[in-house]
């Protein structure tokens, strides 16, 4: 059981984001008709204080990048995902050469992306000293069969991740998206999804990096075989993350958290991402204030997640890889949303 000191999280600018909703109105164009653009418009304000919001012009995607235990397989036995885990190291050297599918998609809105191996099972000592300087351990446990992380672990890498967001705010980013890269990855997201929200395992596994129904059977077992061993020490966010989570999810959790308490707006991205902010939100109540979903995933348990947050998806292009690479593309909407109230003239003007 966690003895920390409770967070502190501001509320968003309920004045501004009222402002905000009646200058949308007279704006020259029938009432509402600008739809989720205008409330997310009116969301803006009321993060950044102020109508019009300011430019989104510094989005930053940090990669918390790990390896799951789960993703250990004995040879000719069945697998949780439909990769090999080496391929977790691999892409932290393909992000450090600018070539991954979040690199891309961000460049193409002027975000930046950063890596991090929180928990990669390898020794990277090829790529830049900044990538692995914030390393917590060598994978994390197989939540079926052993907890995660060791004592005090949850805490360490929850404290990196709050770092982390910190470092990237000093420098200027006006938005953060938190970017995932783990082989397994979603097999525990599926368990921290059905501890944080009481459900069974059938509910929330899907099918990843894209098993077929037996892979998806077999992931049920484990994700159910996970969450009767941690029985009801699901109750409290870190034995949570100890229990059934990993370092990565419990950095993406801090990096959540610690964005809010800075407020500081955060896209989500797949289901991940999704996993850790349902953490976040029982470590620092009213967090997900600060939060948008970019994108629906196709994974059960992200959009399970973002309906108990009370967050709406803005795109759903069908997407399942991962890294931010939804979430930087929900950008342009965030800038058009601002665009509608910083340029549009009233229908008071016309008349
Ligand atoms: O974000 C999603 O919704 C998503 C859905 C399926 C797979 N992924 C990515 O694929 C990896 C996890 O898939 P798996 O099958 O290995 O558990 C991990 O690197 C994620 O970034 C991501
Ligand atoms: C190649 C590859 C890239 C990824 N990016 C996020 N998850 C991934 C999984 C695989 C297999």
């Amino acid at each position: 059981m966690s003895t920390a000191a409770p967070i502190h999280v501001p509320l968003p600018d309920a004045t501004a984001e009222h402002q905000a909703r009646r200058r949308l109105d007279e704006l020259v164009k029938p009432v509402g008709s600008l739809g989720r653009l205008e409330e997310l418009a009116a969301w803006l304000c009321g993060a950044h204080g102020t109508v019009p919001p300011r430019p989104l012009d510094d989005v930053r995607v940090v990669v918390f990048a790990g390896d799951h235990g789960v993703s250990r397989t004995a040879p000719g036995s069945p697998g949780v995902s439909a990769y090999p885990r080496e391929i977790t190291a691999a892409m932290v050297r393909v992000f450090c050469a600018g070539t991954s599918g979040v690199t891309v998609l961000a460049r193409e809105v002027g975000a930046r992306v950063r890596v991090l191996d929180v928990a990669v099972d390898a020794e990277l000592d090829d790529v830049p000293r900044e990538v692995v300087a914030r390393k917590v351990r060598r994978g994390s446990g197989s939540v079926d069969v052993e907890d995660a992380l060791a004592p005090g672990e949850a805490e360490r890498a929850f404290s990196v991740g709050r770092a982390v967001a910190d470092e990237e705010i000093d420098a200027g980013a006006c938005v953060l998206v938190p970017g995932d890269m783990g082989i397994g990855n979603s097999t525990v997201a599926a368990a921290l999804t059905g501890a944080s929200l009481g459900l069974p395992a059938r509910e929330v596994v899907g099918t990843g990096t894209g098993v077929d129904e037996p892979g998806r059977a077999h992931k049920v077992a484990v994700v159910d075989r996970a969450l009767r061993r941690a029985g009801d020490r699901v109750g409290d966010p870190f034995d949570r993350l100890t229990a059934l989570g990993s370092a990565c999810a419990a950095a993406t959790a801090g990096f959540l958290v610690q964005a809010a308490v800075r407020s500081t707006p955060v896209v989500l991205d797949g289901v991940f991402s999704v996993a850790a902010a349902l953490v976040a939100r029982d470590i620092a109540p009213g967090a997900a204030r600060w939060w948008l979903a970019g994108h629906a995933s196709t994974e059960p348990a992200q959009r399970l997640g973002l309906a108990s947050l009370g967050l709406e998806p803005i795109l759903d292009l069908r997407l399942r890889l991962g890294e931010g690479s939804g979430a930087v593309q929900a950008v342009p909407v965030l800038r058009a949303a601002r665009a509608v109230l910083a340029g549009m003239s009233t229908l008071a003007e016309a008349t």
